[in-house]
């Protein structure tokens, strides 16, 4: 398995608050929970930033993580991220925050220690451009968004 650095920017993460883990063996993301001091109250559209209390640095471009929606708290109560993807940069070292957006009609409330969204590390190739007058023919060429019907 990969090791990826990570630094405990709050006391409680390993403790209180477990260190976010692969809860089966095929587990693709490993649940990040808010860490705060007191439960956190979303009102319908609200967005709100929280703390992970936890910070890595992957440091490898071949390499990211992307923070997703639980789809419990997506599906069963409207509440997703505000920047519907989070993108963790290789180089980024600051501390893993999640933009919790309740999109549904009803108040919802975080609570200390909650698992909020999941993370998954994925592979990056980073591209050069390279600038040509013509590319060379495809099948598709410039047909898309649904040029080729629904059915
Ligand atoms: O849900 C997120 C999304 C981003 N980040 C951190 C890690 C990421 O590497 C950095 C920058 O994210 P991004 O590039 O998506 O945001 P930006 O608005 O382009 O900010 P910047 O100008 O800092 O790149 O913010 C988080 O902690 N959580
Ligand atoms: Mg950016």
């Amino acid at each position: 398995m990969k090791k990826i650095d990570v630094k405990i920017l709050d006391p409680r993460i390993g403790h209180e608050f477990p260190l976010p883990a692969y809860a089966t063996p095929g587990s693709a993301g490993l649940d990040l929970r808010a860490c705060l001091d007191e439960a956190v109250e979303l009102a319908p559209g609200q967005t709100t930033l929280l703390p992970t209390g936890l910070a890595i640095h992957i440091a490898d471009a071949s390499l990211a993580a992307v923070i997703l929606p639980r789809s419990g708290l997506g599906h069963k109560h409207g509440v997703v991220l505000g920047n519907l993807v989070g993108l963790i940069d290789s180089d980024y070292q600051g501390q893993l925050m999640v933009s919790v957006w309740n999109r549904s009609q009803t108040v919802f409330t975080v609570e200390p220690g909650e698992r909020i969204a999941q993370m998954v590390f994925v592979p990056v190739v980073q591209a050069e451009f390279n600038l040509v007058e013509a590319f060379d023919s495809s099948e598709r060429g410039e047909g898309g968004f649904g040029h080729s019907g629904r059915q």
